[in-house]
């Protein structure tokens, strides 16, 4: 009797959780949603298929979700399975003609396909693709430049064949959408002369983001969001302060990038992004339908 009320209890609850989501199902009904899913993020078979899940529900209450995927951490278990040396500069993996064939079969091929499975085990109807379908995603060989701290002269860095998207073609993802399929897609992009270029995944996913106009762009990391000076979570940025933590130096490192991609998304067109912990379970859920959100949203 005891355990059976108890039990009651907690169904109650979850039908209240239920109902609750019901504002936030309206406001993304039929909106699309980039989801940037990093290979930290990744994890297991089982953090796997709870994204899967998750991405699956997501459509079934007609939410757009569009996966761009990262695999970093897998390109170097197989850039050093297969003896290959490889270094970055600013946080972009630097790629020669050998690198990015590998490359390229792990985004395109392994982990774009290990996803497209776990979403359709889970009932959803994933396609795999990468920029060079239907030239989804054109790039252009990233220029950098580094300053001599001597001659304070700037001087040009080859990164090889890492590419910068100029263009992206997003028809063919619409179509996808309308037809009820769930885009995943590899960052890997095409040159206009056919060559192939290396896309850091956030990039990339800002890139769909901006031409798809995406209400939300996702970027799932390792961390719970963005952090202040005391490692407290900001729930809320505006590109002013976002701005004013970069030049404080309280957002750092691998971070810099990605807040860079939340605002250039945002500036193309998409309505607002989110930093947030891909691993914490059903962290997409959680930011989308309750009224907690997960991470920090950023947003003009
Ligand atoms: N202010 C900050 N808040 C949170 N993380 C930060 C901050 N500044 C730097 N970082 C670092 O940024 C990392 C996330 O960037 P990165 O490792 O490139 O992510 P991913 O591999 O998911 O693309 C965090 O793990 C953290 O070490
Ligand atoms: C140019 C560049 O650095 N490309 C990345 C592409 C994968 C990626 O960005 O994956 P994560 O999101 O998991 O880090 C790389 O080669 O690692």
């Amino acid at each position: 009797m005891e355990k059976s009320r108890a039990m009651k209890r907690d169904w109650v609850a979850t039908a209240r959780t239920l109902s609750e989501a019901l504002p936030y199902l309206q406001r993304y009904d039929d909106q699309i949603v980039v989801i940037k899913f990093g290979g930290h993020a990744m994890g297991d078979d089982e953090a796997m298929a709870g994204f899967a899940r998750d991405v699956t529900l997501m459509k079934q209450c007609n939410l757009h979700p569009v996966v761009v995927h990262g695999g970093g951490p897998q390109i170097a278990a197989m850039l050093k399975k297969l003896n290959v040396q490889s270094e970055f500069v600013d946080g972009l993996r630097v790629t020669d003609a050998a690198t990015v064939e590998i490359v390229e079969m792990v985004l395109a091929g392994a982990i774009n396909k290990r996803i497209v499975s776990a979403i359709n085990h889970q009932g959803g109807r994933a396609v795999g693709l990468s920029g060079k379908d239907a030239n989804l995603m054109v790039c252009e060989k990233l220029t950098r430049t580094k300053r001599d701290p001597d001659s304070r002269i700037e001087q040009a860095l080859d990164l090889g064949f890492v590419g910068q998207p100029v263009q992206v073609n997003p028809g063919l993802i619409e179509t996808l959408v309308r037809a009820e399929f769930v885009p995943v897609i590899a960052p890997v992009g095409v040159g206009r002369g056919g060559e192939t270029y290396n896309v850091n995944a956030d990039t990339a996913a800002g890139a769909f983001a901006a031409a798809l106009r995406a209400s939300r762009l996702l970027l799932l990391t390792d961390v719970a969001g963005v952090k202040d000076a005391d490692g407290d979570v900001l729930t809320d940025l505006s590109p002013e302060q976002c701005a004013r933590l970069i030049e404080e130096g309280v957002i750092s490192g691998g971070m810099i990038p990605k807040v860079q991609t939340a605002l250039d998304a945002m500036k193309g067109g998409a309505g607002a992004a989110v930093i947030l912990d891909g691993r914490a379970p059903h962290a997409c859920l959680l930011e989308l339908f309750t009224s907690y959100g997960a991470g920090t949203l950023i947003r003009s």
